[in-house]
């Protein structure tokens, strides 16, 4: 099969975008691992399918698989990409867009000087709605990672997060405790590991080790996710900059039961075509 893709990226969080309106598209969890492969597919980091609107009241909907071919919940810098590949591809003219996700419905807008401002929905905490394993909420968890205990903060912002707040992100160990992290048992579906290190009340460093792609150069729901974090442990106010390796994102939180937004740039590489 012939497929027409458009790669994008956001913040160097790169994707191979489909266009599942103007025609159904069904891959397979192998065809999208190929797709994702960066030396014998396109290769990217998600593969996002943007598919009509599945009810009333939203405009699409828009499916995220991870490089590893799972589909998830959420994705924040693909949904700037969304956003920006809906209007170029001439699929509406609506420049606020309501889209249904696995993670909840989010509502990205196409601001004048190209960046996008997505209302991510309002992060959760309880430990069954992540999911994680825990008697009871708490601020905080202890998690034992290869014989060290770790600090982290858990919650979902449509998917799963754990948030650790370290001295230099440089110095985190996010390859090596990454990858337990993600799959550490207490997580059952898995999760996104987050390093951030707090440079002042409005400025953070981040890393994440996201399941499904390993450390990626930025995360846009791992930033929400570290600046909620930072705010709920008394460290952050509720608009923060946040610094990736790929660029900088800006996250605002008013405090719970609240949405938290994000605003970044979303861009598109390449059109193509690929037989898969
Ligand atoms: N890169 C994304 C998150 C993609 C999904 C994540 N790896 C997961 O498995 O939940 C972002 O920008 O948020």
């Amino acid at each position: 099969m012939r497929l027409r893709f458009t790669k994008m990226q956001g913040l160097g969080n790169d994707f191979v975008v489909l266009d599942g309106v103007r025609q159904p598209i069904a891959l397979s969890r192998e065809q999208l691992r190929r797709l994702a492969d960066r030396h014998f597919g396109v290769g990217c980091d998600q593969i996002l399918l943007v598919e009509p609107a599945p009810r009333p009241g939203v405009d699409f909907r828009y499916r995220i698989f991870n490089a590893d071919g799972m589909e998830v919940e959420q994705c924040g810098n693909g949904a700037r990409c969304f956003a920006r590949f809906v209007h170029e591809k001439g699929l509406t003219a609506k420049r606020e867009i309501r889209v249904e996700t696995r993670g909840g419905v989010i509502t990205p807008r196409l601001e004048g000087d190209g960046w996008v401002t997505v209302d991510m929905g309002v992060p959760r905490f309880e430990p069954g709605e992540i999911p994680f394993l825990a008697e009871r909420r708490s601020l905080t968890y202890a998690l034992e990672v290869n014989g060290a205990v770790r600090e982290v903060s858990v919650l979902s912002v449509g998917n799963p997060h754990a948030v650790q707040i370290v001295d230099d992100v440089d110095a985190a160990p996010v390859e090596q405790e990454g990858p337990l992290i993600e799959r550490h048992p207490r997580f059952p579906q898995r999760v996104n590991a987050g390093y951030v290190q707090v440079l002042d009340r409005r400025r953070v460093r981040l890393r994440v080790y996201e399941r499904g792609a390993g450390e990626t150069l930025a995360c846009g729901t791992g930033a929400c996710a570290a600046v909620v974090a930072g705010i709920q442990r008394g460290r952050l106010d509720s608009e923060v900059a946040v610094s990736t390796r790929g660029g900088e994102l800006r996250i605002r939180w008013e405090g719970e039961g609240r949405p938290v937004w994000m605003t970044g740039p979303a861009e598109t590489v390449f059109e193509g075509e690929i037989e898969i």
